[in-house]
């Protein structure tokens, strides 16, 4: 049985990689510079509880050709949102009809817009709680905890097993739209702390960044309540009450979120990632969904909008080492708050 990633990059080959250590049948599809890497210091992997593996390059099993999706019994599609409909077309080109799809990405649409680029296949969303981040010397580092969810099939029963001896459990889940929407409220910290240019526990205990996460939730959980959403708990805290924990002091939050806070001082966001690399974010599929989502429903979202305005500037070379005051007065709050 054998696991084809299509989007070797942090989640990608973490993923995949965790798979190859517990012995599962892996192929790892991705694009020239991650090959690269792996030849260099091959696929090393972390986490913050101390768990480490190495594979020297020869024995990873890589690909550049997305031929190798023939082979295919599970497709996990671990690219951008921007990379999607590429992969879709990959997918149907290449993969045996009976290949089970995952999406492993953020955002609401990813799972959706694979389900109709490939019909009469099984097209299922998976959502990844934690946080990979690659350091130097190719070490793909996964710096928070949490399990992956995926909605629920019976296909599953044939992989559930390889997913736990990966150390990597699955939980399916009858509600995933729900998943989604709760995790998309946890992603709206994706763009703060991308462009604060600090790591995510330095951000997170920082009163004045959290507060503007707190706006960002704000809007984004009337739009849910507009539109009837009801996002499931995905974190330890029932997301309608994560604005009001975001805005305790830093001392009350240091000691309530204390589990939140268990974060490698070394992880950052996706979007960090992207912006430094030069890339493309998946802003208009996080803050931009909430956005599109309040407008529909007769609300705006300005919070949310200035971020994102923030973001694609950033994508333009625009600032990207945000103070919390600075960015507390661009999503229109007191920077004495
Ligand atoms: N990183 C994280 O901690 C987390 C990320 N996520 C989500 O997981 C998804 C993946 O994120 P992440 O792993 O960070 O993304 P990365 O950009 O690190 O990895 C995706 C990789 O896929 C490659 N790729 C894209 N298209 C193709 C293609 N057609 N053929 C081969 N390779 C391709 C990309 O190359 P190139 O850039 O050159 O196109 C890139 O190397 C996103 O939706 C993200 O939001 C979810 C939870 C945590
Ligand atoms: C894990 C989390 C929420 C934050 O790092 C994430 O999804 C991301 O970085 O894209």
């Amino acid at each position: 049985m054998k696991i084809v990633v299509f989007g070797a990059g942090s989640i990608g080959a973490f993923v995949g990689g965790c798979l190859l250590a517990s012995g599962a049948q892996v192929q790892l599809v991705g694009r020239p510079s991650m090959r690269q890497r792996i030849e260099q210091h091959g696929l090393r992997l972390s986490d913050l509880n101390g768990w480490s593996a190495e594979f020297p390059a020869s024995s990873v099993p890589y690909a550049e050709s997305p031929e190798v999706l023939t082979k295919a019994d599970l497709v996990i599609v671990a690219v951008k949102s921007s990379g999607t409909k590429a992969a879709a077309t990959e997918v149907a080109r290449h993969a045996p009809s009976s290949a089970m799809v995952v999406s492993f990405q953020n955002g609401i649409g990813n799972a959706a817009a694979l389900r109709d680029a490939l019909p009469g296949r099984v097209v299922l969303g998976g959502m990844v709680p934690f946080n990979v981040v690659q350091l130097s010397e190719g070490r793909l580092h996964r710096g928070t905890a949490g399990e992956l969810m995926v909605e629920a099939h019976e296909g599953w029963s044939s992989w559930l097993a390889t997913f736990a001896a990966a150390r990597l459990p699955l939980e399916q889940r009858s509600d995933f739209v729900a998943v989604q929407w709760g995790k998309l409220l946890l992603n709206l910290n994706n763009a703060v702390n991308a462009l604060s240019g600090v790591p995510l526990k330095a951000q997170l205990s920082d009163h004045r960044y959290r507060h503007v996460l707190a706006q960002l939730m704000d809007e984004a959980l009337a739009a849910f309540q507009a539109a009837e959403l009801t996002p499931a708990q995905v974190s330890g805290v029932p997301p309608g009450k994560l604005p009001a924990l975001m805005r305790l002091p830093d001392a009350d939050f240091g000691q309530v979120a204390s589990t939140m806070l268990a974060i490698d001082p070394q992880a950052r966001s996706s979007m960090w990632e992207d912006l430094e690399a030069g890339r493309l974010t998946e802003i208009d599929e996080l803050n931009g969904a909430v956005v599109r989502l309040a407008r529909e429903h007769g609300l705006s979202a300005p919070a949310n909008e200035a971020i994102c305005a923030l973001v694609h500037a950033a994508e333009r070379g625009g600032d990207r080492q945000m103070q919390g005051r600075a960015l507390l007065r661009a999503v229109g709050l007191q920077a004495g708050t």
